[in-house]
């Protein structure tokens, strides 16, 4: 679905993105992942065709983006950073106006903008300008204008940034409901966020991928291995109410410890009241979430939280985005330029007359 060879972007003298190649297949959802610029807006955008390359090759579904950027741009739905959206149209008109502009006949247009309100659960608020939206509000009619026309791919920039936690799991719930319509690249800054939804992570650090997998397949190659927070209560005694004895709290860290991979278990201060509830982290060199469950289940302890530790997903983002490969390439301008082609020798006034050629 998506091809991008040795893609350079230039903004001046200086390189935002290059040598950038990477590819993805129809019905992926992809997550870009980076600091603060590392390039994933530049890379978004490109691919959006709201901005031309340097130098290199995107292909989407086989069209170049520079060569047939309208037949490009009638297959992408684009969540700019910055949705553009006119604050004094109402959410309907404004999705009308947005599903016109893409090229939707006017006959249409009323059942793809009722379509849109109805997946981005926005019905009740389709008459209301959006103006008077929240934030959250708005990043959803900044997806319904990039699905109105029914792309096959969804280029969305930080879907989630800036929306808060109940927010936040009904972006995952939206962005869920949207796999299998469309093939999806999304960006952003938070391994955490970005592992929930995306099937594979991208990660750009300096304009370049530094690694690229599942969660899971990132985390061992980096950390090697697992580090897995569990919370238990104690099996039932006979009676009123019960409690894990000592032993039992013992018991429960005996039988992870013997699990087939786990290299070590420490056991944690709970915040859960009760003597009978244990939390325990467990090291290991390979994921022994469900032979440590199936374990302890058998033994009666009941099982109530199992989750890879936060701190790991933070190490590993923190390795993955700062790391510089080694033997990594020159990034200098220089160096950049000449690998880069004609149009990175371009003023940046000029660039920035490229930029707007490109807008929608
Ligand atoms: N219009 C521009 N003119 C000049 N430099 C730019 C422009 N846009 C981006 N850059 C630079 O290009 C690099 C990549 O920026 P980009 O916005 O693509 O990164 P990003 O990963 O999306 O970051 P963020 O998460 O902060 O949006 C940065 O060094 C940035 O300062």
């Amino acid at each position: 679905m998506i091809e991008i060879s040795d893609l350079y972007k230039y903004y001046g003298d200086r390189k935002a993105i290059g040598p950038l190649s990477f590819s993805i297949e129809a019905g992926e959802i992809v997550g870009l992942l980076g600091l603060n610029g590392a390039g994933k807006t530049t890379t978004l955008r490109i691919l959006a065709c709201d901005l031309l390359p340097s130098a290199g090759r995107v292909l989407v579904d086989g069209l170049d983006v520079v060569d047939h950027p309208h037949e490009v741009r009638s297959r992408i739905g684009y969540l700019p950073d910055r949705p553009p959206l006119y604050d004094e149209m109402s959410v309907r008109a404004f999705l009308h106006f947005a599903a016109r502009l893409r090229g939707v006949d006017a006959g249409a247009a009323d059942a793809r903008v009722a379509e849109a309100l109805a997946v981005t659960q926005l019905d009740d608020v389709a008459a209301d300008p959006i103006s008077s939206l929240s934030h959250g509000f708005k990043q959803r009619v900044g997806i319904a204008q990039a699905i109105v026309h029914k792309p096959r791919l969804l280029v969305l920039d930080e879907p989630i940034s800036g929306l808060d936690p109940v927010q936040i799991v009904e972006m995952r719930a939206l962005l869920r409901s949207l796999r299998g319509k469309h093939t999806i690249v999304l960006s952003s800054h938070i391994l955490s966020e970005i592992s929930e939804t995306c099937d594979r992570i991208l990660v750009i650090r300096d304009g370049e991928i530094g690694a690229q997998g599942t969660e899971q397949e990132l985390s061992a190659k980096l950390l090697h291995g697992v580090r897995v927070e569990l919370t238990v209560r104690g099996p039932a005694a006979e009676g009123a109410g019960y409690r894990v004895a000592r032993g039992e709290a013992a018991k429960a860290l005996e039988l992870a410890r013997e699990v087939e991979g786990v290299t070590s278990v420490e056991q944690l201060t709970t915040t859960e009241p009760g003597s009978d509830v244990v939390s325990f982290a467990v090291e290991a060199d390979r994921d022994v979430r469900a032979a440590l469950c199936a374990e302890l289940v058998q033994a009666g302890i009941g099982i109530l939280e199992v989750k890879r530790s936060e701190r790991e997903l933070e190490s590993v983002f923190l390795r993955l985005a700062t790391r510089r490969a080694p033997g990594a390439k020159d990034r200098s301008a220089a160096a950049g330029r000449a690998s880069a082609g004609g149009d990175a020798r371009k003023a940046p006034a000029e660039e920035q007359a490229e930029e707007g050629e490109g807008e929608t």
